[in-house]
C-alpha cells in the first residue's frame, strides 16, 4: 500500500474538491511542483503565489485542459491572504536554494523568517490547512512553523508536515542502481529528519539485508548526501528542483488521498512525533498513515540493526540541535 501511493505523483480519480496553495510557485521547484499539481485531478483550485512570477506561470499553467482553476498572486493587493484563503493543502517551497560548499543549515538565516512569516500568513488565511514544508534546514523550518501556529492559538501537529519525499525516492532509485533492478518496484524506509546524517535509511528492512558492508555504507552515505550531487553538479545554480517537485506532488498526493477518506495511505514525513519526545527529538520523519484529519497514527521505525541503531542516535542528536534553534528563533521574538 505504502508503495501504491508514495510512488503516484498525481491521480485521475475524481473525488473531492481541494483548494492547494503554492507558496514560492515561480522558484525553480514551485513551477514543476505547480504544473504536477495541476495534472492532480484532486485539486480543483491551485493557487501561486511567489514575490513575483507567480501570475504568468499561473496563466500558462491555465491553458491546459484538467478541470482545476488557477491563479497566481503577488503581495500587491494583499495577495498572500488571497492565495492562502481557506486552503486545504499549503506547500511551502519559498526560499533560497544551497550552492556548492554549504549546508542545509547555512540557508537558515535567510530562510528562517521568510518560513516564519508565511507560516503566519497561513495560520491567519487557513488555520485548518494541512502545510506541506520544503523549504530548508527543513529540521529547523518545520518547528518554525509549529511555533509560530502556537503563538496564534491554531497549531495542529497532525496537519503540519516536512517533505522529506526526496530521500525515499532517492533511496529507492540508488538502492535499484546497487542491485540492478527496477527501482520502481524498489522501497526503502528513511527516517530521520533531512539533513546529512539525520537521514536514515534502514536497509535492514529490505530484502537486501545481506549487502556487503562497503556497499552498504556506500548505498546508506549516498542517500545522506544525495543533495549534495545536485547542488554540485549545478554548480552555483542551486539544488534539487525536478526530483523536488515530483517528489512534493507525490507527498501532496498522498495527504489528498487521505483527506478524500482513501484508506491506509501511509507515506513517510518529518512531523510532531511521540517516538523520541521523552528524548528531547519533538519532530521526527517515520512513516505516517494520512487520512481526513491529516495525521491519524506516527508509526514507530520498525525492527533495526544495530549498525542502524548507531546511526539514530548520531542523527538524534543533531536533530535535537536543529530543533532547539528553530524553537529559539521563534522564542526570541
Ligand atoms: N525538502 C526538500 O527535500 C528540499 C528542499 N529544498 C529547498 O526548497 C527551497 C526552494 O528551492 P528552489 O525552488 O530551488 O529555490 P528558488 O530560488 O529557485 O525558488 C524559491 C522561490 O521562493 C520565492 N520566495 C522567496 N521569498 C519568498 C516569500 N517571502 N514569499 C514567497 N515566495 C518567496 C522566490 O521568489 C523564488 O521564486 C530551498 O530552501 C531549498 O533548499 C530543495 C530541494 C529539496
Ligand atoms: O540539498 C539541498 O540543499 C536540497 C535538498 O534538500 C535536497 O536535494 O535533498
Amino acid at each position: 500500500m505504502f508503495t501504491r501511493i508514495a510512488r503516484r505523483a498525481f491521480s485521475t480519480s475524481k473525488v473531492n474538491p481541494y483548494k492547494v496553495t503554492i507558496l514560492g510557485a515561480g522558484g525553480g521547484i514551485g513551477q514543476p511542483l505547480s504544473l504536477l499539481l495541476k495534472l492532480n485531478h484532486k485539486v480543483t483550485d491551485l493557487r501561486l503565489y511567489d514575490l513575483k512570477g507567480a501570475p504568468g506561470v499561473a496563466a500558462d499553467l491555465s491553458h491546459i485542459p484538467t478541470n482545476s482553476k488557477v491563479s497566481g498572486f503577488t503581495p500587491d493587493n494583499e495577495g498572500l491572504s488571497k492565495a492562502l484563503k481557506d486552503a486545504d493543502v499549503v506547500l511551502i517551497p519559498a526560499g533560497v536554494p544551497r550552492k556548492p560548499g554549504m549546508t542545509r543549515d547555512d540557508l537558515f538565516s535567510i530562510n528562517a523568517s521568510i518560513v516564519r512569516d508565511l507560516a503566519k500568513a497561513a495560520g491567519d488565511a487557513a488555520p485548518n490547512a494541512n502545510i506541506l514544508v520544503i523549504s530548508n534546514p527543513v529540521n529547523s523550518t518545520v518547528p518554525i512553523v509549529a511555533e509560530t501556529l502556537k503563538k496564534k492559538g491554531v497549531y495542529n501537529p497532525h496537519k503540519l508536515f516536512g517533505v522529506t519525499t526526496l530521500d525515499s525516492i532517492r533511496a529507492a532509485r540508488f538502492i535499484s542502481e546497487v542491485e540492478g533492478t527496477d527501482p520502481t518496484t524498489e522501497h526503502v524506509n528513511v527516517v530521520g529528519g533531512h539533513s546529512g546524517i539525520t537521514i536514515v535509511p534502514l536497509i535492514s528492512q529490505t530484502k537486501y539485508k545481506t549487502m556487503d558492508k562497503t556497499t552498504r555504507e556506500a548505498l546508506i552515505h549516498r542517500i545522506q548526501f544525495g543533495g549534495d550531487e545536485v547542488v554540485k553538479a549545478k554548480d552555483g545554480a542551486g539544488s534539487a528542483t525536478l526530483s523536488m517537485a515530483q517528489a512534493g506532488a507525490t507527498f501532496a498526493n498522498a495527504v489528498l488521498s487521505g483527506l478524500g477518506g482513501e484508506r491506509d495511505v501511509i507515506a513517510s514525513s518529518y512531523v510532531d512525533s511521540p517516538l523520541y519526545k521523552s528524548e528531547g527529538v519533538e519532530f521526527f520523519a517515520s512513516p505516517v498513515t494520512l487520512g481526513p484529519d491529516g495525521i491519524s497514527k506516527v508509526h514507530p521505525v520498525g525492527d533495526i540493526s544495530s549498525e542502524e541503531e548507531q546511526l539514530l542516535e548520531k542523527a538524534k542528536e543533531t536533530l535535537k540541535k536543529n530543533i532547539t534553534k528553530g524553537f529559539a528563533f521563534i522564542d526570541k521574538e
